[in-house]
C-alpha cells in the first residue's frame, strides 16, 4: 500500500544528505528517493553505504555534490553530536537534524560545540523502528502514522524547525514538539524500560529446558519481540539516557519487591494467607489500566494494517496455497509473520492486510476451508 506522499505533495527540498545509512538512515533515504528527491549517502562503513545505495536509498555523497539543503544524521547516539557539529561546519547553508533515541545529551553537546551554527540544528526522534539494525531491514513506510518528536534547540531558527517538521510530515509521520528532557523522560517510560523488561524476561529463558520452551505461546512472543534488538546500539541508547531510565527502573524495582513479598508470604503460609492475593491482583489491574492507555490498542488510533491469522498445516506447499488463495480473493499481503512451535503439525500465519480487507478475507478463507483464528 503506498503510504508515502507523492512528489507533488512533499515540501522537503533536496538535496538531502544522510549520514549513517543503517536502518533509520536507509529507511529515510528510501522514502525520499521514492518521491524523487536527490539523496546523498554517507557512512563510516563503506559496505553499509554501498548496501543502502544498492537498495535504492540514494547515491554516495562525494565532494562535488551540490550543497545539501538538509542533513539527517542517523548514527548511533554516542557519535551523533560530533557528527551533527561536523555537518553544520561542512555545510554552512544546510539545516541539520538527527534521529537519535536520546536528546538531552546530544543537544547539550551540540550547543557547547557548534557556536553560532547551532541555530541551524533541530533535534528529532522518529518513534518508529525495528528490532533489526542495518539497511537490509530498511522500509520506506517505517514512519507512516508514527509520532516523530521534534526537539528545537535553544537557538534553532523557526525556519530550521519548519524544515525538520516538513521532513517528518513528508515521511508520513505526525510531528510532536517536546523539550529535550521531556522527551528523554517520556522515552525512558515508553521505549527504554520496555526494552530492558523484554531483555530481562528473555534472558531468563537462556538455559531453560527444551520441554519448557516448547510450551511458549503468543504471550511470551509478544513480551520478547524486542529482546532481539542490537546490544551495542541499545547500550549506547541506555547510557545516553541513564538518569530517566534509572529512575523508571527504580520504580519498577519497588513494584517487583512488593510482588516478591506477596509471593513469599503465599509460599511460606499458603496461597490464601492474608496480604498475598491483594498485591498480585493490584499489579495485574494496574497493568490493565496502563495498557488500555496505549494509543492504537483497545480502540485507540487505528493500526496501520489489519491482521488475519490462519492455521497452516506443516506440509509442503500449504503456505504457497494460502498465498495463492489470498491473491485469488484480490487481497495484497502487506506483511507476514509466521509463528511455529517446535513439534507441532501446524503453524500460524499472521497476514497483514489493509484494514478494510481483513474481515472479508477472513470470511473468504473460512469459506475455502482454512482455519481462521480470530484473536
Ligand atoms: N533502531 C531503531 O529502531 C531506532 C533507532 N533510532 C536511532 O537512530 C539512530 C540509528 O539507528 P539505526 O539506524 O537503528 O542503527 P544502525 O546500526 O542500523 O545504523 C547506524 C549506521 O551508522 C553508521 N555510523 C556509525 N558511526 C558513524 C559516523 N561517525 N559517521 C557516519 N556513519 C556512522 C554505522 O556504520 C551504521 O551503518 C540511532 O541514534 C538510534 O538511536 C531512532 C528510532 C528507532
Ligand atoms: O520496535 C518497536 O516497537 C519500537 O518501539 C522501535 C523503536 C526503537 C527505538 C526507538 O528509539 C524508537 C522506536
Amino acid at each position: 500500500m503506498p503510504v508515502n506522499p507523492t512528489a507533488a505533495t512533499v515540501s522537503t527540498t533536496g538535496p538531502v544528505k544522510i549520514v549513517g545509512t543503517g536502518l533509520l538512515g536507509a529507511s529515510i533515504g528510501l522514502a525520499l528517493t521514492s518521491v524523487g528527491l536527490d539523496v546523498h549517502l554517507s557512512d563510516l562503513s563503506p559496505t553499509a553505504q554501498a548496501l543502502a545505495r544498492d537498495l535504492g536509498a540514494g547515491r554516495p555523497f562525494t565532494a562535488d555534490e551540490p550543497e545539501p539543503a538538509l542533513v539527517v544524521v542517523a548514527t548511533p547516539p554516542d557519535v551523533t553530536a560530533a557528527a551533527v557539529v561536523a555537518q553544520l561546519r561542512q555545510h554552512p547553508g544546510a539545516v541539520v537534524t538527527d534521529v537519535a533515541s536520546v536528546k538531552a545529551l546530544v543537544a547539550a553537546q551540540v550547543q557547547a560545540e557548534a557556536g553560532g551554527d547551532a541555530k541551524r540544528y533541530v533535534g528529532s526522534h522518529p518513534m518508529a523502528g525495528r528490532e533489526r539494525s542495518g539497511a537490509a531491514a530498511a522500509d520506506a513506510d517505517l514512519f507512516a502514522g508514527r509520532p516523530w518528536v521534534i526537539v528545537p534547540g535553544e537557538e534553532s531558527t523557526p525556519e530550521a524547525v519548519r524544515v525538520v517538521r516538513a521532513l517528518a510530515v513528508d515521511l508520513g509521520a505526525a510531528p510532536v514538539t517536546l523539550g529535550a528532557q521531556e522527551h528523554d523522560d517520556a522515552v525512558a517510560l515508553v521505549s527504554h524500560v520496555p526494552q530492558l523488561a523484554s531483555s530481562l524476561v528473555a534472558a531468563r529463558l537462556h538455559g531453560a529446558p527444551e520441554s519448557a520452551l516448547g510450551l511458549s505461546g503468543q504471550g511470551l512472543r509478544d513480551v520478547t519481540r524486542i529482546a532481539a534488538s542490537d546490544a551495542q546500539l541499545w547500550s549506547t541508547i541506555l547510557v545516553g539516557n541513564a538518569g530517566p531510565v534509572g529512575r523508571a527502573l527504580r520504580a519498577l524495582r519497588s513494584d517487583v519487591d512488593d510482588l516478591i513479598s506477596a509471593l513469599d508470604r503465599a509460599a511460606t503460609h499458603g496461597p490464601l494467607t492474608e496480604g498475598a492475593v491483594g498485591p498480585l491482583a493490584r499489579v495485574i489491574a494496574a497493568g490493565n489500566a496502563g495498557a488500555a492507555r496505549i494509543p492504537g490498542k483497545h480502540g485507540g488510533a487505528p493500526n496501520r494494517y489489519g491482521e488475519v491469522a490462519v492455521l497452516v498445516p506443516d506440509a509442503p506447499g500449504e503456505l504457497g496455497r494460502l498465498f495463492s488463495e489470498v491473491g485469488e480473493a484480490g487481497v495484497n499481503i502487506e506483511d507476514l509473520q509466521l509463528e511455529h512451535s517446535a513439534g507441532q503439525s501446524v503453524g500460524l500465519a499472521v497476514l497483514s492486510v489493509v484494514p478494510a480487507a481483513a474481515e472479508p478475507l477472513e470470511a473468504e478463507l473460512d469459506r475455502r476451508g482454512w482455519r481462521v483464528v480470530r484473536r
